[in-house]
């Protein structure tokens, strides 16, 4: 078989300038395929919720996952406050529940666009997400304009049927399976 491959680098990005180094980040991180979730805390400082892809596995022992969070966000405060968090992952359908909790919307308007119930640590845990994870965060590392919270889970709730929700391109798509 005559296979002819070919490399092409389109752009060469100067990064000297932040401007467009943050520009263009972005612009690469849109083409980075993302499950989308739904962070949410309660407690002593109240309850709050943001939509979030910089959610990641750390380790299987004990179980923990990495949450990236604005510190500008108005749900900063809360979170670090309260030191729990659930991470619900979202399936297709929860397109609109994502946008609402996307920025700019008043916390009760948010929470009003679906139902929830709570595990271990008191967050609230969307009633129809693909996996709840109930977290306690346990460790902090400061990532500049965000906070990178370790949190180990306290309480796993999941169903086993519904698709994925990514976000892909600045839009979401479903997760089908590919053939
Ligand atoms: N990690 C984060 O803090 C994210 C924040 N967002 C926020 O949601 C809004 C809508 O986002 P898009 O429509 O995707 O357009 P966008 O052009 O602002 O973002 C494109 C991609 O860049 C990354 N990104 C955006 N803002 C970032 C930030 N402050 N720090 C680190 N990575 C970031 C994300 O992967 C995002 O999908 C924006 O205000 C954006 O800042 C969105 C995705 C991730
Ligand atoms: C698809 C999507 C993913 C997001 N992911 C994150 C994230 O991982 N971390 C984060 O701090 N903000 C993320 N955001 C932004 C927050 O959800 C929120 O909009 C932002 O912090 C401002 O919220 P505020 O109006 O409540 O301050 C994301 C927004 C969208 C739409």
């Amino acid at each position: 078989m005559n296979m002819k491959t070919s490399v092409a680098i389109e752009k060469a990005v100067p990064v000297a300038d932040p401007d467009i180094a943050r520009t263009e980040f972005r612009n690469a991180m849109a083409r980075m395929a993302a499950a989308v979730n739904i962070v949410t805390t309660n407690g002593p400082a109240g309850i709050a919720g943001f939509a979030a892809t910089a959610v990641c596995s750390v380790t299987d022992n004990p179980p923990t996952l990495l949450v990236c969070l604005n510190r500008g966000a108005s749900v900063h405060p809360a979170v670090m406050q309260n030191g729990v968090l659930c991470v619900n992952v979202l399936s297709e359908a929860h397109q609109d529940l994502s946008r609402l909790f996307g920025g700019k919307t008043p916390v009760a308007e948010r929470f009003a666009g679906a139902s929830w119930s709570e595990l271990s640590t008191g967050a609230p845990v969307l009633e129809d997400a693909l996996v709840s994870f109930d977290c306690r965060i346990v460790r902090q590392a400061d990532g500049g304009t965000h906070d990178i919270l370790l949190c180990e889970v306290d309480a796993i709730r999941q169903r086993d049927e519904g698709q994925g929700l990514i976000y892909f391109d600045r839009t979401y798509h479903s997760a089908g399976r590919a053939e």
